[in-house]
């Protein structure tokens, strides 16, 4: 059987619609989320995590970053895993935003981009309680017409079912959208849909460069964007 091929786009990319990742994407979130991994370490009483580790565990949603950072002292049971959540979860809602911003960029970018007719989406791992009252707090909530969270659907990214979803409806081809995002999750959920897809390369994908992933593009601004847009 021939091999799957991933479908290649280039810019200029039609982008009638652009779906954007949250964190490391659209917001530097690594700060608050590891504040508030080390008052969850604090309080059941383990030693505390320094920012660049928590950093790397980013990415797959909130109850698997609780699980990596526990695994640095031994592998945890599920137990833990569940009571550590529920203390980090009370701790990163109290400080969602204490330190979290847009990139340099972003604001002005997700705004020419609506005033173009570009229908604009966000699609992040994140749970929903955390992604709706983020955006909501650092004035980007609306510019979205569909946000879609980590626990919005069956499955999240790296499945293609968020970029799928979002295409069908809002109406628009897969091959009409581009994903923007920071990891390998976004460029295999955008390889699975068959969507086009930018990384940045300031965000959060471990020690590894975006480039490797081999996205349609990279920006190393979040408004190097609208020129790379038909
Ligand atoms: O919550 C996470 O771990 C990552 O979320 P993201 O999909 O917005 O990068
Ligand atoms: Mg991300």
């Amino acid at each position: 059987m021939a091999a799957v091929m991933k479908p290649r786009f280039q810019p200029p990319f039609v982008a009638r619609s652009v779906v954007i990742d949250l964190d490391g994407t659209l917001i530097d979130t690594a700060g608050d989320l590891a504040a508030a991994a080390n008052r969850m370490l604090a309080e059941l009483g383990r030693p505390q995590v320094e920012l660049p580790i928590i950093r790397g565990f980013i990415g797959n949603g909130v109850k698997e970053l609780v699980r990596r950072t526990l695994r640095l002292m031994g592998e945890p049971s599920n137990e833990l895993v569940n009571e550590a959540f529920t203390i980090y979860m009370k701790h990163y809602s109290e400080h969602l935003h204490d330190s979290s911003r847009p990139y340099p960029g972003v604001l002005e970018t997700v705004e020419a981009l609506q005033r173009q007719g570009r229908v604009l989406g966000c699609i992040t791992n994140k749970r929903d309680e955390l992604t709706q009252p983020l955006l909501k707090a650092l004035g980007l909530h609306h510019f979205f017409e569909i946000i879609l969270a980590g626990d919005t659907l069956p499955k999240r990214k790296p499945d293609p079912l968020p970029l799928l979803h979002a295409s069908q409806v809002l109406g628009i081809p897969v091959e009409e959208m581009l994903l923007v995002g920071d990891s390998r999750n976004d460029t295999e959920a955008a390889f699975g849909a068959g969507m086009p897809v930018a990384c940045v390369t300031y965000g959060y994908n471990g020690d590894q460069d975006v480039r490797e992933l081999n996205p349609d593009a990279v920006i190393e601004r979040f408004d190097e964007l609208p020129a790379l847009l038909a």
